[in-house]
């Protein structure tokens, strides 16, 4: 028997839109005529800052929310009329939401008490996907003798525990410690994998982000910047708001002011930057997108070609290996540099030549638009 080819376009968001009255009586869109598909067995992503509509868009899928036009189409189905507890979709929480009173494995097997599925079955499940978050022998305990890692994985379990289709998980590590959710970042990219189903994951933490998907989606006030792989995200950001959100950035406004067969100049407000984009026009208005890791105080730290550029600098901090430089430039933009560690002295008011790798200037048009967009 051959295996099935998982469908690009399982899930399918067509032109979701909800508004709020706020209670001074606006309007908000809190998702503004949105698409997009998503692939069966895909970990993806819904980033953006407070109040942009993950939450929202999370709800309209799991039904606990309705949507004012559109459409969610689950495997071609249209789910919208279906009751939340009918949808063959499960919730995570931050919260966990356990019920206190019953041990771990009546938490666990709830669904499937309800489902009246038979005690020997419901054993040898309860046991599996306890198995499965890495938790293995403890049902008879109750959730206030497990720690916050723990019950989420209990969570975890509960929510697996039916066989969704798509799994939803609603900013789920962000009330444990640092390390606890480094480590769950990666169990559960691979509880994913291990399960080929739908992860919808909400977060408004970026690294959290680039680290567990397959693609993530930045939402900005109720619509879609851009959906696109981490790399994609990090490397080649299609909107200044997706640059700043993401990651640390140098975000420098200018103009082309003349070209080569090299490449182009572009004058941000006096300070003369060089790219390799041939696509840039003569007088076309760009925002330049330059990482602090592409910068360096000695030019054999970076690779390809390089340029440089001044810099007069304010503060030096030093984190582990690397120095992050503070300053600003000719024309008085503030600017940040990441550099290794070096004997020469870094003195408050000193002026700093700053190597810039070529390759890695990222160019954004200055007007964008968000898209509606598909994966
Ligand atoms: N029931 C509601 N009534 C009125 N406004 C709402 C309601 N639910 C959400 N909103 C508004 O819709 C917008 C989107 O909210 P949503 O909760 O989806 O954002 P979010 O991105 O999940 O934010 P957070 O990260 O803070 O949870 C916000 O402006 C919010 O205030």
């Amino acid at each position: 028997m051959s295996a099935s080819i998982p469908s690009p376009e399982y899930i399918k968001i067509h032109h979701a839109h909800r508004q709020f009255m706020t209670p001074e009586g606006g309007i908000i869109n809190a998702l503004d005529n949105i698409s997009l598909s998503i692939a069966q067995s895909e970990f993806i992503t819904l980033l953006g800052p407070s109040g942009c509509g993950k939450t929202t868009l999370l709800k309209i899928i799991a039904g606990f929310e309705e949507l004012d036009s559109g459409d969610i189409l689950l495997d071609g189905q249209s789910i919208i009329q279906q009751p939340a507890h009918k949808r063959p979709v499960n919730t995570v929480f931050q919260s966990y939401a356990l019920f206190p009173h019953m041990t771990v494995g009546d938490n666990v097997g709830y669904g499937l008490d309800i489902a009246k599925v038979n005690k020997v079955e419901r054993n040898q499940r309860v046991a599996e996907a306890l198995t499965m978050v890495g938790l293995s022998g403890i049902e008879q305990r109750l959730p206030s003798q497990l720690s916050g890692g723990q019950q989420q994985r209990v969570a975890l379990a509960r929510a697996i525990i039916n066989r969704p289709k798509l799994l939803l998980l609603d900013e789920p590590l962000s009330a444990l410690d640092k390390n606890l959710r480094l480590q769950m970042q990666l169990e559960l990219k691979n509880l994913q994998t291990e399960l080929g189903i739908c992860f919808i994951f909400v977060t408004h933490d970026q690294e959290e982000a680039l680290t567990m998907s397959d693609q993530i989606v930045v939402l900005n006030s109720g619509k879609i910047d851009q959906i696109g792989t981490p790399d994609e995200i990090y490397h080649t950001p299609k909107t200044e708001f997706v640059a700043r959100f993401i990651g640390e950035s140098n975000i420098l406004s200018g103009m082309v002011i003349s070209k080569s067969e090299n490449g182009v100049n572009i004058d941000c407000n006096g300070c003369t930057i060089f790219s390799h984009d041939q696509t840039l026009k003569l007088g076309e208005e760009v925002k330049l997108l330059l990482r602090p890791e592409h910068l360096s105080l000695t030019p054999n730290e970076l690779e390809g070609p390089q340029a440089q550029l001044t810099m007069t600098l304010n503060q030096t901090v030093f984190v582990g290996s690397d120095y992050q430089l503070h300053g600003e430039l000719s024309n008085g933009l503030p600017f940040s540099a990441l550099t290794r560690k070096t004997n020469t002295p870094l003195i408050k008011g000193q002026q700093l030549t700053l190597y810039y790798q070529v390759d890695a200037l990222h160019t954004i048009p200055a007007k964008q638009k968000s898209i509606k967009g598909h994966i």
